[in-house]
């Protein structure tokens, strides 16, 4: 059975500027997706930097299984973790083939990759996410959802054991939203993947994601199933909106913001 991942009392700083401190969370599990939300600034990227091991002062436990994955070596860390940033760096010129190849051998797994399995594993995972097309396309001719869709791609494409998604769908259409999702979903649950992705948009959040944890100034203000976390309550307290949550003809949940609250509510 795959191992859970346990943190406990994270703080992650910039120099001098504590972002999050001494965060607990129950045991992500294997198989299950958690969407991170919360409002702008709330410390969604810097807790998931933190948890990739990204950021140099990060101190307390981000452990899998018995592994502490903050001890690691940056290279022993991703053959288990991938960490998908909000952007891909620009001015890259090589093809979209080349980089899936590239992130794929450059971490070697418990065996080696041959080129033309990590060529194959490449094009069979563009082709799930419906962008053979793109293959053989320098990075820089992408538009800014197909490169987010690359990004992606990176990885997925390893197949790890823990995967942190930072905003995935922020450049995407909707039909890309949802097929996005799905996909992430589904990985999710069929590769036993410990899934974290940070989301904005509450509806895709309540319709894909196990567990809901919502930060705010760097802490948890709620931490549970989509229905148990998303509630009115919620959406005032974090966001400072007055809104609903109702469930639409097809059972899902909507979160209807109405209107921003006065400051001091
Ligand atoms: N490199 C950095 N150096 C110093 N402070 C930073 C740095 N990156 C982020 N911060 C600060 O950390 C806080 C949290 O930022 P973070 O990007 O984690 O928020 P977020 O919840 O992901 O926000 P958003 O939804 O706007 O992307 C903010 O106050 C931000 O100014």
């Amino acid at each position: 059975m795959k191992p859970d991942l346990t943190i406990q009392g994270l703080r992650v700083a910039y120099g001098s500027r504590v972002v999050v401190e001494g965060l607990n969370l129950p045991p992500l599990r294997p198989g299950t997706l958690t969407a991170l939300v919360g409002p702008n600034a709330a410390g969604k990227s810097t807790l998931l930097r933190g948890m990739a091991g990204l950021v140099p002062r990060t101190r307390g436990v981000v452990r899998l299984g018995e592994q502490d994955l903050l001890a690691m070596r940056i290279p022993d860390r991703a053959r288990h973790l991938a960490y998908m940033p909000q952007g891909l760096p620009g001015g890259v010129a090589l093809t979209v083939l080349e980089t899936l190849v590239g992130a794929l051998r450059a971490v070697p797994g418990d065996r080696p990759v041959s080129g033309a399995e990590a060529t194959r594993r490449a094009l069979d995972l563009l082709q799930r996410l419906q962008i053979a097309d793109l293959a053989l396309l320098s990075l820089d001719r992408l538009s800014g959802g197909q490169r987010q869709l690359v990004g992606l791609a990176q990885a997925l494409v390893r197949r790890p054991d823990v995967l942190l998604l930072d905003e995935p769908t922020s450049a995407l259409d909707l039909r890309h939203q949802l097929s996005v999702m799905d996909l992430v979903h589904r990985m999710v649950r069929e590769e036993a993947v410990i899934g974290v992705v940070v989301l904005h948009d509450l509806g895709l959040a309540a319709r894909f994601a196990d567990r809901v944890v919502a930060l705010s100034q760097g802490a948890v203000q709620a931490d549970g199933t989509p229905e148990a976390t998303l509630t009115p309550g919620l959406l005032a307290a974090v966001y400072g909106v007055a809104g609903r949550v109702e469930r639409c003809s097809q059972g899902h949940l909507l979160v209807l913001p109405d209107a921003p609250l006065p400051p001091s509510v």
